[in-house]
């Protein structure tokens, strides 16, 4: 049996208008190759199916029942000169799921990791990925325009990069996925690579600058690979590596499955992506880190493959770990203290960017981070990779420890350095500490230390607010288009400056008292000369630059009018309540007590568009009873029981999932 299945996309069902132009094209290309082209494959199979799904008259019968790709060994060579071949294989063993552009051939032993809920890792790279292209673009032709200006010398010098490449490019006219040379890849021809990196696609001419090179270190199936190729213009390359013998099989038929744009620029690899990073030094503009559980083992290497100006994107999904199930792992992972308070899961996102810049500072290098995100059941993290020995003592000034307090929960950060500036010059010293005294000022008990963290802001706005303008203006091109814009706009109105959050039902909590509205709390806060936002991790949290006292002292006026029942003395809300407050807060609606998504009433936060929503154990695992605290009981039991309906992959294809079980 084969099926055909389609991410729906959450925006707009009427894109599958967009999708037919292409079919009807491939449904010629298939005529013309005597009905054996890749995507007619799925159609000539099932033609009533496919059929269902785009509303499309059926298409004529195909004469070939199996499908043999011919793409060379997979001896795991590095180089784009070996002939890539797959065994042949038989269409009917597989289905055909489709994400944004790329289709992807699911085998039913289901030996490849595949996990339906990354599509809006996928679509949010993927937007990432466009603002990436076109803001090096622009700061390329600033660099350009400053040396016109700088003088006639260096104006006069080709616009080369450091490695000396230049290319100029014209346009094919055809965008991704609708090359002409369809007809020409026939099946016995093997994908090639384009010989020349710097050719692009879209034919702008860009004064010099390469088109960018993208490495997907993991890819396992090569649909992100894939869905870079053919969705995002201007991308020169796209290299995809996995270490597994079945996955780079199945990611090279994927490629060829998906026409002559996937094979004319992704290159799949049998490789350690640890090796070949290492080896490929400064080489890829972009580097794609989408692990099993933790990307700590490929951190080292990734640091170092990330050209100047580059972008490293990576996932962690053992948010257990990083959210402080087990301090001691983390630290070894990662080298920072988690603490289990209501912000871990930011927390989580600012131990990734202290650890990633730690690694990169170990060869000059530092980061800046443009959008950090914490969804679904991981974290995802998009940061510039520089080389600069003098800005690299920066660093310390970016990271903190957190000290926590075991009774009330306050907070306080204490950044490792600071600097003093005399005149011109600028010394680097220590951080002043400790920045708490040994009992908590608020309720007396002790604290816990945690980190370093990240203290630094985790985005750069600009480039969300561009990221998310551009998300907008193509929104029928993301799936998952309603999550990843939710989550964007989240972001944009996140305070910058302010690391970590609030809860404020933990606050109440600790009070024993009954909660005020966010609106009523956050007019307080206004009120008393205090910026605050939400937070894109937490709908119940909120970044406030208030320091705790104050924060207190505005819950203290809070129970006066909202008195609670007497509680032990020595509980930490009976001590922070015996103090009389020094504010008297007032809680007046304030105007900006309300961010402008709010007052506009424009989704914040969605939730899962499904059941089973969730993180997979590693591809090939079986799914057992063991898997409950990952997957959930419906889940397990759904798979255990061959219950395939409750399933959102292929049926009995689930057997994938990640390792990570214990992660979360
Ligand atoms: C979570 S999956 C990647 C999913 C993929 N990025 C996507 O979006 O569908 C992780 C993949 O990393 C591969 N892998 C694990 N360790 C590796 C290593 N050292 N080098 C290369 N690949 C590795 C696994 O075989 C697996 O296919
Ligand atoms: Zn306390």
């Amino acid at each position: 049996m084969i099926t055909f299945i389609q991410i729906p996309n959450q925006a707009n069902p009427r894109n599958l208008n967009k999708t037919l132009p292409n079919l009807r094209r491939r449904r010629r290309r298939m005529i013309i190759n005597g009905g054996d082209g890749r995507s007619e494959m799925a159609s000539g199979k099932n033609p009533s199916q496919i059929s269902s799904v785009l509303s499309l008259p059926p298409p004529p019968p195909p004469h070939a029942t199996s499908f043999v790709a011919e793409m060379g060994d997979t001896d795991g060579k590095i180089g784009g000169e070996e002939k890539h071949t797959v065994a042949a294989f038989d269409i009917n063993d597989f289905v055909v799921i489709k994400e944004g552009e790329a289709e992807i051939l699911m085998h039913a032993k289901n030996e490849v990791f595949y996990n339906k809920a990354q599509v809006n890792n996928r679509d949010m790279s993927i937007a990432v990925l466009r603002t990436f292209i076109s803001k090096r673009e622009q700061e390329h032709e600033e660099m350009l325009l400053k040396r016109k200006r700088a003088g006639p010398k260096v104006a006069e010098e080709p616009a080369v990069e450091a490695d000396g490449v230049t290319d100029s490019v014209t346009d094919n006219g055809k965008s991704n996925g609708e090359c002409e040379v369809s007809e020409e890849i026939s099946q016995d021809e093997p994908c090639s690579v384009s010989e020349d990196p710097a050719v692009k696609q879209d034919g702008k001419v860009r004064g010099g600058l390469k088109p960018p090179r993208v490495l997907e270190a993991l890819s396992a199936s090569g649909l992100r690979a894939i869905r870079y190729a053919r969705e995002v213009d201007g991308i020169a390359q796209v290299v995809a590596l996995d270490n597994d013998k079945a996955s780079v099989e199945a990611c090279r038929r994927n490629i060829k499955f998906n026409g002559s744009v996937a094979c004319s620029k992704v290159e799949s690899h049998l490789a350690d992506a640890r090796v070949y990073m290492l080896t490929h030094p400064k080489e890829y503009d972009v580097v794609d880190l989408d692990p099993y559980g933790t990307p700590s083992i490929f951190l080292d290497s990734a640091v170092q493959s990330v050209a100047d100006g580059g972008i490293l994107m990576c996932t962690a999904t053992d948010m257990a770990v990083l959210c402080g199930g087990n301090g001691e792992v983390c630290y070894s992972k990662y080298g920072s203290y988690p603490l289990r308070g209501k912000y871990c899961h930011e927390m989580a996102l600012r131990i990734l960017l202290a650890c990633i810049e730690s690694h990169a500072n170990r060869y000059k290098r530092y980061i800046v981070p443009v959008l950090s995100v914490q969804m679904d059941f991981y974290v995802r993290v998009f940061v510039r990779i520089y080389t600069s020995a003098s800005a690299m003592k920066n660093t310390p000034l970016k990271l903190s420890y957190v000290y926590q307090c075991t009774g009330c929960d306050s907070f306080h950060l204490q950044p490792l350095g600071r600097t003093v500036s005399k005149n011109s010059s600028v010394r680097y010293l220590p951080g002043f500490g400790p920045a708490v005294a040994q009992d908590c000022s608020d309720c007396g008990k002790k604290y816990n230390m945690g980190g370093p963290i990240w203290s630094a802001p985790i985005h750069d706005l600009e480039w969300v607010t561009s990221i998310l303008e551009d998300v907008k203006s193509m929104k029928d091109r993301y799936p998952a288009f309603n999550r990843i814009s939710a989550v964007l706009t989240t972001i944009s109105e996140e305070l910058p400056d302010v690391p970590l959050y609030l809860s404020l039902h933990n606050l109440c909590a600790t009070l024993k008292c009954t909660s005020p509205s966010a609106v009523i709390f956050r007019s307080a806060v206004i009120n008393a000369g205090y910026r605050i936002s939400g937070s894109h991790v937490n709908p119940l949290g909120l970044k406030t630059d208030a320091p705790m006292d104050v924060i207190w002292d505005i819950m203290r006026c809070w129970v006066k009018n909202h008195p609670v029942k007497a509680q032990p003395p020595d509980q930490a809300g009976s001590v922070i309540l015996a103090k009389e407050p020094i504010l008297q807060a007032n809680f007046a609606r304030a105007v900006a007590s309300l961010s402008k998504a709010q007052a506009k009433k424009v989704a914040r936060f969605l939730p899962n568009p499904e059941r089973h929503w969730g993180p997979k154990v590693r591809a090939g695992r079986q799914i057992t009873s063991k898997h409950v605290s990952l997957l959930g009981v419906d889940a397990v039991n759904s798979v255990i029981h061959n219950d395939h309906e409750e399933n959102d992959g292929p049926p009995s294809k689930r057997k994938k999932t990640e390792e990570t079980s214990h992660d979360l």
